[in-house]
């Protein structure tokens, strides 16, 4: 992908800056034997090659607008450049919370129109949409034009499960999508403008600090990455992140259970993705010591019986301190 590496200081440059290590997820062509075997392992890696999304490379803003059909089609509103994921039905567990963001539903071509007014001071605007039947036939045409060869391969050779929804995002550039983890394997496609992933393998879990499962933030980071609260999460300063940056026609594999925070490059102007996540596959044999990402996963089986025992959210810390503390500590 051209303008990337062309503008390789130029991308660089306008990156934010963290404190915690940062390492270079690796570049690599689908066909290296490599890239199969980070993939096999459950590891990051950029895929030069794929032609996932070739049929694709030609979506802005007013072809979509003439093809993507009659249906609303979710849109986040946040006074900032954070749109932090939460979940509506989770929000009853906990008193007074404030949502970050507002979810509306709105037609594609009044959804560029509020783009292209877009002024200082006003809300910015994140379309993510599950790609689904409502589409314009050209959008159809597109979509049936993906490299599913290359990808359903790939999801039969490493056992995944089924494709559970392809998101599609359209956003402004420096919208930043907060750290957090998904239960799903993904291929995140990059279409238009460029994204930066930082990455982080399930064993940041301590560095992290999730929510609690029951909280609408669930599997998101409680850090605040522009201002960390070294009091509260001092671990933070040990986490260890890997960089990815990804421009039109690069495919990132994010595993399952891999933190990210995506950040979308100032500059580039409108910001065009689409995602393919996979149910995790079944669990082979357990080997011990467990993996980081089996540990989360217990983790949460864990804090979901307890929560579901007690019936009540506030018991479940005393519950747990009860239990471990002066006992296990
Ligand atoms: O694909 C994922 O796992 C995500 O987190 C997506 C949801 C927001 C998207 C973004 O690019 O900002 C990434
Ligand atoms: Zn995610």
């Amino acid at each position: 992908m051209a303008d990337l590496e062309s503008q390789g200081s130029d991308v660089k440059f306008h990156l934010k800056q963290y404190n915690f290590q940062i390492e270079n997820v690796p570049r690599l062509s689908c066909t290296d034997a490599k890239a199969e075997k980070l993939i096999s392992n459950g590891l990051p890696v950029i895929l030069t090659d794929t032609k996932l999304v070739s049929s694709a490379l030609h979506w802005d803003l007013d072809y979509l607008s003439e093809n993507m059909g009659e249906g609303d089609f979710t849109v986040f509103l946040s006074d900032t450049n954070k749109f932090m994921y939460f979940d509506d039905k989770k929000i009853e567990n906990v008193k007074d919370f404030k949502q970050p963001t507002q979810m509306i539903e709105m037609k594609f071509p009044e959804f560029v129109t509020r783009l292209r007014s877009y002024k200082e001071g006003d809300k910015r605007l994140y379309m993510q949409q599950a790609l689904n039947d409502t589409v314009g036939r050209r959008i159809v045409m597109d979509f049936l034009g993906f490299n599913w060869t290359w990808i359903t391969e790939q999801q039969k050779k490493n056992k995944w499960g089924p494709l559970t929804s392809n998101l599609l995002l359209v956003g402004m550039d420096s919208n930043i999508t907060p750290a957090h983890y998904d239960e799903q394997e993904n291929f995140f496609a990059q279409i238009k403008g460029c994204k930066r992933f930082l990455l982080f393998d399930p064993s940041n879990f301590e560095c992290l600090y999730p929510f609690p499962v029951y909280h609408p933030h669930d599997r998101q980071s409680q850090v605040d990455f522009d201002n960390p609260d070294s009091l509260r999460f001092p671990k933070f300063q040990d986490a260890k992140a890997f960089e990815a940056i990804v421009g039109p026609g690069d495919v990132l594999y994010l595993p399952m259970y891999w933190w990210h925070q995506v950040e979308s490059v100032p500059g580039h102007g409108t910001v065009i993705s689409v995602n393919f996540w996979y149910k995790a596959g079944p669990t082979e044999k357990v080997q011990y010591p467990l993996k980081a990402h089996q540990r989360v996963a217990m983790t949460r089986n864990i804090e979901k019986m307890i929560i579901q025992a007690l019936n009540d959210p506030t018991e479940v810390a005393p519950f747990m301190q009860a239990m471990v503390l002066g006992r296990y500590t």
